[in-house]
C-alpha cells in the first residue's frame, strides 16, 4: 500500500546508525509490491548524509571561539549554531529565538523532564541547555551543527544518539590560560579564580583517553586551527558532495 509520502513519488529512509538519509523513487516499489527497499537500490536517485554535529569543549579562555570563528569564516556555508535555551533575563539587544530562547524555569524544567533537551546545566543561578529541536533545525538545513558546551554537557551528549564529533581545545598550560583570560579583560578576580578552578578539572577530563575524538593544544593559533581544519575536512567535503 502506498502512503501519502509514497504518492509524492519519494520515500526517505533515515538510518540513525550511519546518519544517512537515502531518497529513493517509491513508485516502482509500489507497483511491484516490493516492501524491501534494498531490493531496488538501482532506483536510488540521491544519497544524502546528515552531518554529524561538532562538539567543542575546553576551558574558558582556551580559544574555542577563536578557532570556531576561523572555521566558520573559511567554510561559511557549512556550519550552523543551535540556539540555546536559558532561564536568565535577556540582556539589551538580545532577541528571543536568535541569541537564546528565553524561558521560565518551570517551562525549562518541564521540557527537560519530558526529554526535550540534549544537555543542560545550571550556571550562576540560571539554567542553560540545548534542545534536540534546536540541533535538528540546523541539521535539517544540511549544516554541521556546532555545540560549544562544557564538560557536563559533553558527558550528557555522549549519552544521546547524537553521534557528535567531540573536540577538546586546551591551552598549553593553566598559566597560559590565566594570561589569556587576563589579556582578554573580561574577568573579575572572582570569575578568573572560578574559571581556573573549573579549567583544571576540564583539563583532566580532556586528557582521559577516549573522551574526545580529537584534542587540540591551542598554543600557536594557526597551527591549532590547521589541526581542527584537517579533522573536519572529510565531513565538510562529504557535505559539499551532497
Ligand atoms: N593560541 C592563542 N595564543 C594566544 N592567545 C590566544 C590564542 N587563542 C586564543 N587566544 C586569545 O585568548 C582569549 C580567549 O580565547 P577565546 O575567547 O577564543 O576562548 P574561549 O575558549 O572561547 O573562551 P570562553 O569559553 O570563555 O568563551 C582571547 O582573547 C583570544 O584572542
Amino acid at each position: 500500500m502506498c502512503g501519502e509520502r509514497e504518492r509524492e513519488g519519494e520515500l526517505a529512509r533515515v538510518d540513525r546508525g550511519s546518519h544517512s538519509v537515502t531518497t529513493v523513487h517509491q513508485e516502482p516499489l509500489c507497483q511491484a509490491g516490493i516492501s524491501v527497499l534494498g531490493a531496488r537500490l538501482g532506483h536510488v536517485v540521491r544519497k544524502m548524509t546528515t552531518p554529524q554535529p561538532l562538539v567543542l569543549c575546553g576551558p574558558s579562555g582556551a580559544g574555542k571561539s577563536t578557532l570556531m570563528k576561523k572555521l566558520t569564516d573559511e567554510f561559511v556555508n557549512n556550519f550552523g549554531f543551535s540556539v540555546s535555551h536559558t532561564t536568565r533575563q535577556p540582556r539589551a539587544g538580545e532577541e528571543h529565538g536568535v541569541h537564546y530562547f528565553f524561558v521560565t524555569r518551570q517551562e525549562m524544567q518541564e521540557a527537560i523532564s519530558s526529554g526535550e533537551f540534549i544537555e543542560h546545566a545550571e550556571y550562576s543561578g540560571n539554567l542553560y541547555g540545548t534542545s534536540k529541536k534546536a540541533v535538528q533545525d540546523v541539521l535539517s538545513k544540511g549544516k554541521i551543527c556546532i555545540l560549544d558546551i562544557d564538560m557536563q554537557g559533553v558527558i550528557q551528549v555522549k549519552n544521546t544518539d547524537l553521534k557528535a564529533q567531540c573536540v577538546f581545545i586546551r591551552p598549553p598550560s593553566i598559566e597560559d590560560l590565566k594570561k589569556r583570560l587576563l589579556a582578554r579583560g573580561t574577568e573579575t578576580e572572582e570569575s578568573l579564580a572560578r574559571r581556573l578552578n573549573v579549567a583544571e578539572k576540564e583539563m583532566e577530563y580532556g586528557a582521559l583517553k577516549g573522551n574526545f575524538d580529537l584534542v587540540v593544544v591551542n598554543d600557536e593559533v594557526d597551527q591549532a586551527y590547521q589541526e581542527l581544519r584537517a579533522f573536519m575536512l572529510p565531513a565538510i567535503q562529504l557535505q559539499n558532495s551532497n
